[in-house]
């Protein structure tokens, strides 16, 4: 057996400080060939990332993946990318022509610096197979490979050829999949996250769950190199979701990739749409954001991401919002 536990039931515990200000605390991570000013990416779904705020991103070090719901703009879009010094992420599927397509950026050499597999199940041959054909006809481009819950997942991925794996199936805020199919890891992601950490050998993507952002610090204590982060991005006024007024407060759309809405129809369906309270800009979260993190780091007693994994840990069942319900 193992420990089952979620962001909400882990307090991290604070070691001696050892710098005088939070401000030289160093956020920053290498993932893949790049480094980026923080560990968090966007998620790859439309309510959350297009192409201006890929844009942004990348020009401003931080990580970005395209989604994969517009297919023929994907080539254009890494030309822009790279005629403008950018570098490209972009999403891909599993269906046939996704083969043909990979051929073709082989063939036409627009080569993608990060190419991620968005399936909702990914410990599967279709994902393998498709690792090993990107690998094959595109070994410069960094792989990540995903959604896994489990560590034999994670490290079946990792033997096919992928760079970095993506753990998370069902935690997300919009995802349904919990409820519709009984399977994943919503209600012990950080767990899981735990688990899989144990038996990668590559960097790791804790994906879905995050509420707050010190849940950002508490995955990396337990083994995310990267955080991807859906809903608390859909939010902000240059977010792509349409932005919509209720009894006088705004709102963002956000919706599942999974849901009726993305998919046209109803079909395997197992996401939700919802409305998430609007934020203001999003450069002011990411401030805030790293922020956050420097004064984790600053309470972990150290200088930067790695201290903040070794710190020791409670579990206080579902309390830390005690006291705090007004937030
Ligand atoms: N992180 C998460 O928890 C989840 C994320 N999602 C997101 O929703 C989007 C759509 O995902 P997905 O449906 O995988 O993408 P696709 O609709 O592109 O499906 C990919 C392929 O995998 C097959 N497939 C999908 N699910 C399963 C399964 N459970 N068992 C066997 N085969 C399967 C599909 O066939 P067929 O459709 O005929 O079965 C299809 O051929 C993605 O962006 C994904 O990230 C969706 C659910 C959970
Ligand atoms: N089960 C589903 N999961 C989905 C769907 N669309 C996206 N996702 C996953 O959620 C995270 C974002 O989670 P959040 O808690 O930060 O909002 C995203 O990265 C996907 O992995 C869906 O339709 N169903």
């Amino acid at each position: 057996m193992f420990d089952v536990f979620d962001y909400e039931d882990i307090q991290l515990i604070p070691n001696k400080c050892i710098v005088k200000s939070r401000s030289e605390c160093d956020t920053s991570i290498q993932f893949g060939p790049k480094t980026f000013k923080i560990p968090v990416v966007p998620a790859n779904m439309q309510t959350v990332m297009n192409e201006e705020l890929a844009e942004w991103f990348a020009a401003n070090d931080y990580f970005y993946i395209m989604h994969r719901f517009d297919e023929a703009a994907r080539i254009p879009f890494i030309k822009k990318m790279h005629d403008k010094g950018l570098f490209a992420s972009i999403s891909v599927g599993v269906k046939d022509n996704e083969y043909a397509f990979v051929e073709e950026l082989k063939n036409s050499d627009i080569i993608p610096e990060y190419m991620t597999i968005d399936i909702a199940h990914g410990h599967s041959d279709q994902v393998i197979e498709m690792i090993k054909h990107i690998k094959k006809h595109l070994p410069g481009t960094f792989l990540i490979a995903g959604n896994v819950g489990t560590p034999e997942a994670v490290r079946e991925l990792e033997n096919a050829g992928a760079d970095a794996t993506k753990v998370g199936i069902g935690p997300g805020r919009v995802c349904i999949t919990k409820i519709k199919t009984g399977f994943g890891t919503g209600g012990w992601q950080l767990a899981a996250i735990k688990l899989c950490a144990k038996a990668a050998r590559k960097p790791i993507i804790a994906d879905g769950g995050i509420r707050t952002h010190g849940d950002i610090a508490k995955s990396i204590r337990f083994g995310a190199d990267m955080v991807m982060v859906g809903s608390l991005f859909a939010a902000h006024e240059e977010s792509p979701g349409e932005t919509v007024e209720l009894d006088g407060k705004l709102y963002k759309e956000y919706f599942g990739s999974a849901s009726e809405f993305q998919k046209g129809e109803k079909k395997n369906v197992e996401g939700k749409k919802m409305f998430v309270e609007h934020k203001g800009s999003l450069q002011d979260t990411l401030t805030e954001m790293q922020q956050d993190l420097q004064s984790s780091i600053s309470y972990a007693g150290g200088r930067d991401l790695e201290s903040i994994r070794k710190v020791d840990y409670v579990v206080v069942k579902n309390s830390i919002f005690n006291g705090d319900m007004d937030r």
